[in-house]
């Protein structure tokens, strides 16, 4: 049986004489049941027993297979041969983490820290791992190291390298691969795998094996090894593997390494080994010390976060037995001991960072990784919740009908389902999501984008994949990126930047030149806000309220500023708003700009102004690095391509929705930054309540009031819609920007108001439905809600110019159900906006819970509306909150 709890108190080490022998022990009190049960004694037999050396009272443990044991009359459980011991199994461990920890420990920390920045070795290895699955696939072998040398022109010709040399290199690893595969190992009984993506709920591990060859596991390395046993650290990685097949059933006994690099090695030169595979046997010894030393790696990152005293913990390199001067990571680990003042093994270099920015850099460090607990808690919930609940909980599309697959372009896959049901979820086109045959944890599951959301589904995977269920992913490349961001911002930062950021200066800005025309001549706000842009010697901020030209004056910003000689990095939290500053940038005739993302995540139109990755070296960089215009997703920002390069001056649309460390991933790669956004609108979306939520833009604003323009004339809104929304969020500075946008209505629209009920006559109405809320929905005011939308279109209102929104999931469900207009929650809607709106309030009676999670978010519901904004909601439960109430007496007027 399998016990489970948090731990209460952890016992001396003791020894004891049994029938085998002495042997060690640890007792611990734990509560079973997570908590939920009476306090027990475990005894942590023999090997076991070390586990307990990292374990404290606080931290969850789980042993499998133990068995009762009524020492003393109490009854109480022990680990028995078969036993694992697990602590904190609901912290996901990466498999490269643990490969670097048993290195050394405080190499699992650079590592996590810096990410994997651009250089060769890395961008071979990726090369070579790409041709070994193409070899696997049956490919030929000169056909597959020329694609991808071809698709690794940018990050190659970066780094400086020609295509042909690469190419030669690949081709001498490649042939280890060849060489192995050729000699009968792969006969048609052998059934292979390439990239397989594996999660452990047990034993708290995950990563992506590079293959699996009869249910064993095979790591690929392109270092050289002239030993006759692989590598430890390369065992321990193949072994955690092993360990994540054996909970699927599957009993790997062998595990193989190939050390590509060795046919490229000359005999005469070297000694030694010179065979590319290397086997090992797969004990259980082996598989209790990997999980061993993830208790260990679990264990430190618990006291990172839980530990008062020790708060955030950081590796010294100590508990390690290795040898710092044989590191390769070694002047890395010196130069950030020295500026963060950590003890470390290797020593430190350089002078320690201010003890402010020490600080900070703590502070956020323990915010990202309780954001990664939050993650790792939506990971848990794809084994915790049935594939009904998960559906019912619109994290999952089940049940789906494969229909086809092809292979298109850059080696990838299309793959085609159709939906059983009319069910909603949280997915949507373009997300990123877990497509798998119907089961994400022990079946086979592969990351994917989805194309195509309605009864046909289309994803688009690197591999193929029966399409059976698409599940919400959540990726912890988020909260890596803002490792890495925090750490190159601390880390890599230019002074001036910093004293800002750090709050040791005000924002400097230069003398405009007396002759300076205006740069827009019909708004003075958005002329301010250009020339605080252009004149900001450190930084600028632009708040720009709903509607009121901020894209629009972000690409005049970003004119003047190329036109002043800049290069300039356009960055935006979302895809969509990087392609309309593009498109507004289009709009205003400057064509000068790349953009930088994947296929799938540029808007169509833009595709033509998208840097290729795919090509020759040399003229991939030339082309990135002379661009006077770069745009990419802050995410973008962070990728190893970005990270190399450097600009004068980035402008982030959408710097309210983004954290601190995201809003750093861009602005490092500049000398000076404009901050775009509104902080009374949508917040940073994150999982922790933690100081993430709070963008650096509102944290700006309100230190630096003079580095920042409001723009205050809106072009969306009539008069009588805006009217709200300015003075409850922006003290009533927020006006129309025209008589015509002041005075609009549906007659605009060819509608005339008499083929409209009396009730949606007026710009600005309120229903009350009479409804009854349940749970997060509202049945009877989804029926109203459908009914004002009929009567919209029974006026002759075109459907495309109607939207409706609602606070839950479920109400959205059935509002959609009801009618054919999108509908959708705030989020979904932000940066976007209808000539109609209709909102759903949900709630009843009273209000006991946020109808909306906060205020900011009926701001953007209310302000997506152009013409018409229709509220349908309780009157009682609205006027028992003095915000609300006010919404109601101004939607009644
Ligand atoms: N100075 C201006 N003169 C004329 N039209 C303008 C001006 N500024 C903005 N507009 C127009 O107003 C509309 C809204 O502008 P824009 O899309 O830039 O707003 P936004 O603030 O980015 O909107 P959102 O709140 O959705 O982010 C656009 O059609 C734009 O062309």
């Amino acid at each position: 049986m399998n016990v489970r709890g948090p731990i209460l108190s952890v016992g001396e080490a003791r020894t004891v004489s049994t029938s085998y022998g002495d042997r060690e022990l640890r007792e611990l009190r734990i509560r079973p049941e997570r908590g939920a049960a009476d306090p027990v004694d475990v005894t942590l037999w023999g090997d076991w027993a070390e586990t307990a050396d990292h374990a404290e009272p606080g931290m969850e443990l789980l042993v499998t297979d133990a068995e009762t044991d009524d020492y003393g009359g109490e009854t109480g459980y022990a680990t028995t041969g078969d036993s694992w011991v697990v602590l904190e199994p609901d912290f996901l461990v990466d498999v490269t983490g643990i490969r670097s920890w048993v290195q050394c420990p405080r190499m699992y920390y650079l590592n996590k820290l810096s990410g994997i920045p651009l250089n060769y070795p890395v961008v071979k290895g990726t090369i070579v791992h790409e041709v070994f699955g193409d070899l696997l696939r049956g490919m030929d072998l000169e056909d597959s190291v020329a694609d991808r040398v071809d698709e690794a022109g940018l990050e190659l010709g970066l780094l400086g390298y020609e295509a042909d040399e690469v190419a030669d290199e690949v081709r001498r690893n490649a042939a280890a691969i060849e060489g192995w595969l050729a000699q009968g190992t792969l006969t048609d009984g052998d059934t292979w795998r390439s990239e397989f993506t594996l999660i452990s709920p047990t034993f708290g591990l995950k990563g992506r094996a590079d293959a699996l060859r009869r249910g064993t596991p095979v790591e690929l390395k392109t270092g050289k090894n002239t030993n006759r046993e692989p590598r430890f650290q390369d065992k321990i990685q193949a072994a955690c593997y092993a360990l994540m097949l054996e909970e699927r059933g599957v009993d790997p006994d062998i595990g193989t390494l190939l050390y590509t690099k060795n046919t490229a090695l000359d005999r005469n030169e070297e000694t030694g080994d010179l065979a590319p595979a290397k086997e090992f046997p797969v004990g259980n010894g082996l598989l209790q010390f990997v999980v061993r030393t993830r208790n260990e790696l679990a264990a430190m990152e618990w006291r990172a976060l839980n530990d008062a005293g020790e708060r955030p913990t950081v590796p010294t390199g100590y508990e390690a037995d290795a040898n710092c001067s044989y590191c390769f990571e070694q002047d890395t680990c010196m130069v950030v001991s020295g500026r963060l003042n950590q003890e470390s093994k290797a020593g430190q270099v350089g002078e320690p960072v201010p003890a402010d920015e020490r600080d900070y850099f703590d502070r956020f460090y323990t915010a990202i990784e309780e954001e990664r607990r939050e993650t790792h808690a939506e990971y848990r919930k794809l084994w915790e919740q049935t594939p009904a609940e998960r559906a019912a909980d619109d994290r999952a599309l089940i049940d789906l009908e494969p229909i086809g697959r092809t292979e298109i372009a850059e080696n990838r896959w299309r793959l085609t389902a159709r939906r059983t049901d009319d069910a909603v979820s949280k997915l949507r086109e373009g997300d990123v999501v877990l497509a798998t045959d119907g089961d994400p944890v022990a079946g086979h599951a592969e990351l994917g984008r989805i194309r195509e959301l309605d009864e046909t589904v289309v994803v688009e995977t690197d591999e193929p994949v029966e399409l059976r269920r698409l599940d919400v992913y959540p990726s912890e490349i988020s909260v890596d990126r803002m490792l890495t961001a925090l750490h190159d911002a601390v880390l890599k930062g230019d002074d001036r930047r910093k004293d800002v950021v750090f709050g040791r200066r005000d924002p400097a800005f230069a003398d405009p030149p007396a002759d300076r025309g205006p740069y827009i001549d019909n708004n003075d706000a958005q002329n301010d806000a250009v020339s605080l842009a252009v004149d900001a010697e450190d930084c600028a901020l632009i708040h720009g309220p709903p509607g009121t030209g901020k894209t629009y004056t972000i690409a005049r910003a970003i004119r003047a500023l190329v036109a002043d000689g800049n290069r300039v990095l356009l960055s935006a939290f979302t895809n969509r708003a990087v392609d309309n500053a593009l498109e507004a940038l289009r709009d205003q005739g400057f064509n000068e700009v790349l953009r930088v993302g994947t296929e799938t995540g540029v808007r169509d139109d833009m595709r033509d102004v998208r840097l290729v990755q795919r090509g020759d070296p040399n003229e991939k960089a030339a082309e990135l690095r002379n661009a006077p215009v770069v745009a990419a997703t802050t995410a973008a920002c962070g990728s190893r391509v970005l990270r190399e390069c450097e600009f004068d001056v980035a402008v982030v649309d959408e710097a309210s929705q983004l954290t601190e460390p995201s809003t750093h991933a861009a602005i490092t790669l500049a000398d000076r930054f404009v901050l775009v956004g509104d902080h009374e609108q949508l917040p940073p979306v994150v999982r922790a309540e933690n100081e993430l939520r709070t963008s650096l833009f509102e944290r700006l604003i309100e230190e630096h009031p003079d580095a920042s323009v409001m723009l205050d004339r809106q072009y969306r809104m009539s008069q009588r819609i805006q009217a709200f929304a300015s003075a409850a969020f922006y003290d009533g500075a927020l006006r129309p920007a025209t008589p015509e946008v002041a005075g609009q209505t549906l007659a605009d629209l060819g509608i005339d108001p008499a083929d409209l009920p009396a009730a949606l006559r007026g710009g600005v109405s309120f229903i009350d439905p009479d409804g009854e809320r349940d749970g997060n929905r509202n049945v009877r005011e989804a029926e109203r809600v459908s009914a004002v939308v009929d009567e919209y279109l029974a006026a002759g209102v075109d459907p495309d110019d109607i939207g409706v929104i609602a606070p839950f999931r479920a109400q959205v469900a059935e509002i959609a159900r009801r009618t054919d207009v999108t509908v959708d929650t705030v989020d979904r809607f932000q940066g976007s906006s209808k000539a109609i709106i209709v909102v759903s309030f949900v709630a009843t009676g009273d209000l006991d819970g946020p109808i909306f999670e906060d205020h900011r978010r009926v701001n953007v519901a209310l302000t997506r509306a152009k013409k018409q904004l229709t509220l349908v909601g309780d009157a009682e439960a609205l006027g028992s909150d003095p915000f609300y109430e006010r919404m109601l007496d101004w939607a009644r007027r």
